[in-house]
């Protein structure tokens, strides 16, 4: 099966692309407190629409507190918060996904839709079975120490 294949872009079409007025961009930030601000935006419209991203705020909140107060090393504590930080930060990527690709299709069905954000949700949950292996490993252990020692 023959398939069509675009020429790659000639050299005097890419400057237009990579200015640094990004002159295809509605807005941009104009200075380090407006950037902060819209970023705090997304990761607020994140938490508010999104279900699994306030499980997960929640869930790395428990990890990172447990892995305090169980004094893990601060070794274990970085771990623990690179891999919350890590499913938080895939959340908020597969929220902007999903955006971009209703953006795109609307509502209607595209095979290739579905590819972007099937992958996107596998990627978070990826992220997330990972960082349960890995506080579970590192929080159970001590966890159940102080358990046991309780009764
Ligand atoms: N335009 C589309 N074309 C084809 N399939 C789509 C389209 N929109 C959604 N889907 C399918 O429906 C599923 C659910 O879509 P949705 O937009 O809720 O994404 P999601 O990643 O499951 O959402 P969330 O992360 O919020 O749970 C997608 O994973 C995809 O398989």
């Amino acid at each position: 099966m023959s398939q069509k294949v675009s020429p790659p872009p000639t050299n005097n079409r890419i400057p237009t692309l990579v200015t640094k007025e990004r002159e295809f961009s509605w807005q941009v930030a104009t200075n380090l407190f407006i950037s902060f601000k819209y970023a705090w935006a997304g990761i607020s419209y994140g938490f508010k629409t999104q279900r699994n991203f306030r499980i997960h705020v929640g869930v790395c909140a428990v990890a990172i507190a447990l892995s305090i107060i169980l004094h893990l090393s601060p070794v274990e504590i970085a771990i623990i918060a690179i891999t919350s930080g890590l499913v938080l930060t895939l959340e908020l990527l597969n929220t902007a996904l999903e955006s971009l690709v209703d953006l795109t299709v609307k509502q209607t069905y595209h095979e290739l839709a579905k590819i972007a954000k099937d992958c996107a949700a596998g990627a978070v949950l990826v992220s997330a079975l990972v960082s349960l292996l890995v506080g579970s490993i590192l929080i159970l252990p001590p966890l159940a120490t102080l358990i046991i020692s309780a009764f």
